[in-house]
């Protein structure tokens, strides 16, 4: 009863992180990192390559073991519960590796059953979600033979299937044509206003800026910035400011071989 704050961004947060750490030899990839996804939030993940961002996810979403840290999702402590965590979370990671020897409804189904849903269930929501996402013609095609747009898509519907209340989304509009995208992001709007949760890793910061209410910016496995996506760029652009926030950037045209006039 103390928390004035509307339910949307509701008591429970989608996601705490604290303290997180993961090493991969002599390389921290995640270094006590903290983090806070509001329920009901389009959170966006930014920072540049290496930054530890699909290995935070990866934890997150009960893939990777951490080294050290904890991990809450919906209140759910992911390395204690990871039935539970799989129930909450829709994942689409970047290069991911379908059975691509199924056809587009076969994979959705097969993701379906997997989530336990009964078979009835899942082929309704199967062909909601196929025509959804404008591949109800290529339902009976092999996975093998999708272009890389309509592969995303298919792993869209493979994260959604299950109803999960977290959808976890690497770099989802990369090869997706404008208007599959456009698709794509209704149905992630509408997502949001029924009450999911979305955080969406990307390098499209006009995109991120666009879509997200709330932003984080990592580097080094570290949060520098996160909170409202308008404070976060404080009065510029996302990335301006995601440059200032991280540094790196190199002047000049590039090396004397490389220019031509
Ligand atoms: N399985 C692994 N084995 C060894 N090192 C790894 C492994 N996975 C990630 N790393 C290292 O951890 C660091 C963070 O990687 P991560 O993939 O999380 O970054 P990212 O922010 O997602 O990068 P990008 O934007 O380029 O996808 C990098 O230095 C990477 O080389």
């Amino acid at each position: 009863m103390d928390d004035p704050r509307p339910t949307t961004q509701g008591a429970e947060p989608a996601l705490v992180i604290r303290g997180l750490v993961k090493r991969f030899g002599d390389k921290v990839a995640v270094s006590g990192l903290d983090l806070d996804v509001p329920s009901g939030s389009f959170f966006g993940l930014v920072g540049p390559n290496g930054a530890g961002k699909t290995t935070t996810l990866s934890m997150a979403t009960g893939l990777l073991r951490p080294d050290a840290g904890e991990i809450r999702l919906h209140g759910v402590d992911v390395w204690h519960d990871l039935v539970e965590t799989k129930k909450l979370v829709g994942i689409l990671s970047d290069g991911v590796r379908l059975f691509d020897r199924l056809s587009g409804i076969q994979l959705v189904t097969y993701a379906g059953l997997l989530g336990g849903l009964p078979r009835e269930v899942v082929a309704e929501r199967a062909a909601d979600l196929l025509q959804l996402l404008d591949l109800e013609s290529a339902g009976g095609t092999l996975v093998v033979d999708y272009s890389a747009g309509m592969t995303k898509k298919i792993a869209l519907a493979c994260a959604l299937v299950h109803a999960p209340r977290l959808l976890v989304l690497d770099e989802p509009f990369e090869s997706v044509d404008p208007v599959s995208a456009a698709n794509i992001r209704d149905i992630l709007d509408g997502f949001v206003s029924s009450g999911g949760t979305v955080i969406v890793s990307s390098h499209a910061m006009d995109l991120v800026q666009r879509m997200c209410d709330h932003v984080a910016v990592i580097a080094e496995g570290r949060v520098l910035a996160s909170g409202t996506t308008d404070a976060v760029r404080d009065g510029s652009t996302l990335e301006d400011r995601f440059v200032e926030l991280v540094g790196g950037r190199r002047s000049g045209g590039g090396p004397e071989w490389l220019r031509h006039s």
